[in-house]
């Protein structure tokens, strides 16, 4: 990754100043070999947590499949891994995102599901807001009878730092159309997310 990372770039220059910045801020002697590449390297992982920057996660759903536009029963992904950053602290939280639809003539390929979170995780969050991107950006694209997304995550703004409490999850859900609507649907929902764990 720090192979295509332009180290005459001016914006990288004075981007690399900064970091070098912060880490005479920590105490740390910024000359020693050790530390010779890390601002590049620190810029050029920034590069991918926030990758998100870079795109319109919608531009995922354009793509969809006439052949399975009569499927209007439930699809879920679920256990799709989450890598973000909170927007407070700038520190990692991770965990799992759960994205199911019931189609309304567009259906998508699975994958790009999983493309639109990371899309919207790969920025500064908060898990609420980062829910509920997701949820409606399926819901603008797809005009589905119904979206659910649950996310479950650690963070590590509370468990490594602050209030400690390194076992705690934080989850969050954003249910529209049929899924809000009717009980029966989001209890076949939650069954699908549970049988899904059962068969693992
Ligand atoms: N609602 C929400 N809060 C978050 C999220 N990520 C971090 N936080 C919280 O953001 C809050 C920031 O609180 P502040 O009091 O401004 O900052 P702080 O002094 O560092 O807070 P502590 O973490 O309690 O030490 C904390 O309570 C965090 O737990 C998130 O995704 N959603
Ligand atoms: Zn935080």
């Amino acid at each position: 990754m720090t192979e295509d990372f332009d180290l005459n770039d001016e914006k990288n220059i004075a981007a690399m100043k900064h970091v070098r910045g912060l880490l005479e801020y920590m105490g740390e002697d910024v000359h020693r070999e050790g530390l010779l590449e890390t601002p590049a390297r620190v810029l050029a992982a920034m590069g991918e947590h926030f990758s998100g920057y870079r795109e319109d996660p919608k531009e995922h759903l354009q793509k969809t499949f006439e052949e399975v536009e009569g499927y209007d029963e439930v699809v879920l992904v679920s256990d799709i891994d989450v890598h973000s950053h909170c927007e407070h602290h700038m520190v990692p939280f991770v965990g799992k995102a759960h994205v199911a639809y019931i189609p309304h003539g567009r259906v998508v390929g699975l994958s790009k599901l999983a493309r639109v979170v990371d899309g919207y995780a790969k920025r500064l969050q908060v898990q609420e807001k980062l829910t509920m991107q997701i949820a409606n950006a399926i819901n603008e694209v797809l005009e589905p009878e119904g979206v659910a997304v649950i996310i479950q995550c650690q963070h590590f703004c509370m468990c490594h730092r602050g209030v400690q409490k390194s076992n705690s999850w934080t989850t969050t859900s954003k249910l529209t159309g049929t899924f809000l609507n009717n009980p029966s649907s989001r209890l076949e929902l939650f069954q699908l997310i549970g049988m899904d764990k059962s068969l693992r």
